[in-house]
């Protein structure tokens, strides 16, 4: 990705000008919610939170959603753009830069055939979205406000290279917007369920998670409008309890490789020579006591500096999003709609575990995702 040429795609401003894709989105999943919520029966919120991130990123990366919400399950597109991930980390890990993608392509394994497959038929619907776009005009009056649509794929559409004025073709735009795709999915789900997990296995965080809610809306106790994100941004319990998440299940928990300069470099008193791919996985090093104490213990206080460990030594070896030139680029937009779903969630419901005595474990290398499918009861909270 040319970063300098879509990195306003990711600014604070473009940020707000989302916000009315997520709120949108968010509405369907509460409608959802408020089902369960009026029978009571125990349901797989993990589920409805993959379903929720896969429209939401529809939106914003390709102008559509899939309609997953409304249909209350996976359509053919949202399971190619999981298994397109599938392909994308499994080439992520391989040694061969640019031409890892070729090389995966190339191993006659039935199952990495099947996966490349599904990348090739994602890839395609990316382009026909993109197509839309550019042939379609109504298409582009669409925004909620009614005028011309401002979602990620807008803004790379607009981009200018800075120094040489140029824009993307369209061989660039569809590879771009069709990796956003892959990359924001399935994670942003993942680590709303490891907040609802941790909050209801500690119930007295998440009592005083909604405090600070309440304290802060108290307009909108019962979580009945959407909630802006600039109020939400000043919320430290619950933006701390998604770094405690990411650094005990980051989604991406493997090491994200960087090359080691030409010379040659000492990295923790070894002498790495040049061009050797070096990493650290985000899962061990947000296990390492050294830097986290008690490591296993879920403690978001720790980030704001009244629990156990230096916050700045933490912060800086925190890999939740990676680190360096590299990082997330997605930060902010995964952090606003996470923010945001679990602040009305909380707002609206009492939340509770079916068995309170579970214990979910972590499954797969690729994408780290619950070891099991679990269930969650819902009941409306009554305002103050
Ligand atoms: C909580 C949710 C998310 C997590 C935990 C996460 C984590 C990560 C990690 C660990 C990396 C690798 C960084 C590195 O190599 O140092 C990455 C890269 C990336 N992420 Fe995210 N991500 C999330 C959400 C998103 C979203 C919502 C988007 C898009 C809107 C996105 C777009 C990207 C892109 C484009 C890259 C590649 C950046 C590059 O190579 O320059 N991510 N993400």
């Amino acid at each position: 990705m040319k970063r300098r040429s879509v990195a306003h795609a990711f600014s604070a401003q473009s940020l707000a000008s989302f916000e009315p894709y997520v709120d949108l989105t968010l509405d369907k999943l509460i409608r959802r919610l408020d089902g369960f919520a009026s029978t009571g029966k125990p349901f797989d919120i993990y589920f409805w939170f993959e379903l929720f991130t896969m429209d939401l990123m529809g939106e914003l990366a390709l102008g559509d959603n899939f309609g997953v919400l409304e249909a209350g399950q996976p359509a053919r597109y949202s399971k190619l753009v999981e298994l397109s991930q599938r392909f994308a980390n499994m080439s992520g890990m391989l040694p061969f830069g640019r031409n890892s993608v070729r090389v995966l392509s190339w191993v006659p394994i039935p199952y990495v055939q099947m996966l490349y497959r599904a990348r090739l038929e994602y890839l395609d619907y990316a382009r026909v979205a993109l197509e839309r776009r550019f042939t379609d005009a109504k298409r582009e009056k669409v925004a909620p406000s009614g005028k011309q649509r401002q979602d990620i794929m807008q803004r790379f559409i607009d981009a200018q290279d800075p120094e040489t004025g140029t824009k993307m073709g369209f061989d660039e735009l569809r590879a771009e917007t069709s990796s956003l795709m892959v990359a924001g999915a399935s994670t942003g789900s993942v680590t709303m369920n490891w907040m609802t997990y941790y909050l209801c296995k500690n119930p007295a965080i998440k009592q005083s998670a909604i405090k600070q809610l309440e304290d802060m809306f108290p307009e909108n106790t019962t979580g009945d409008d959407p909630i802006p994100y600039t109020r939400l941004q000043h919320l430290s319990l619950l933006e701390h309890t998604e770094l405690e998440v990411l650094r005990l299940h980051p989604p991406i928990g493997y090491a994200m490789p960087r090359d080691s300069p030409p010379q040659g470099a000492v990295i923790a008193g070894v002498f790495i020579p040049g061009g050797v791919a070096v990493g650290v996985p985000a899962a061990a090093m947000g296990r390492n006591a050294s830097v986290y104490p008690e490591p296993d213990r879920f403690e978001p206080d720790r980030w704001a500096g009244s629990g156990s460990g230096d916050v700045t030594r933490m912060k800086s070896c925190f890999l939740g999003f990676g680190y360096g030139t590299r990082q997330c680029i997605g930060r902010g937009i995964a952090t606003q709609f996470v923010m945001k779903t679990m602040a009305r969630v909380l707002l609206r419901y009492e939340v509770e575990l079916e068995d309170p005595q579970l214990v979910l474990g972590t499954k797969e290398f690729t994408i780290q995702k619950p070891d099991r499918v679990y269930n969650v009861i819902l009941r409306r909270r009554s305002s103050k």
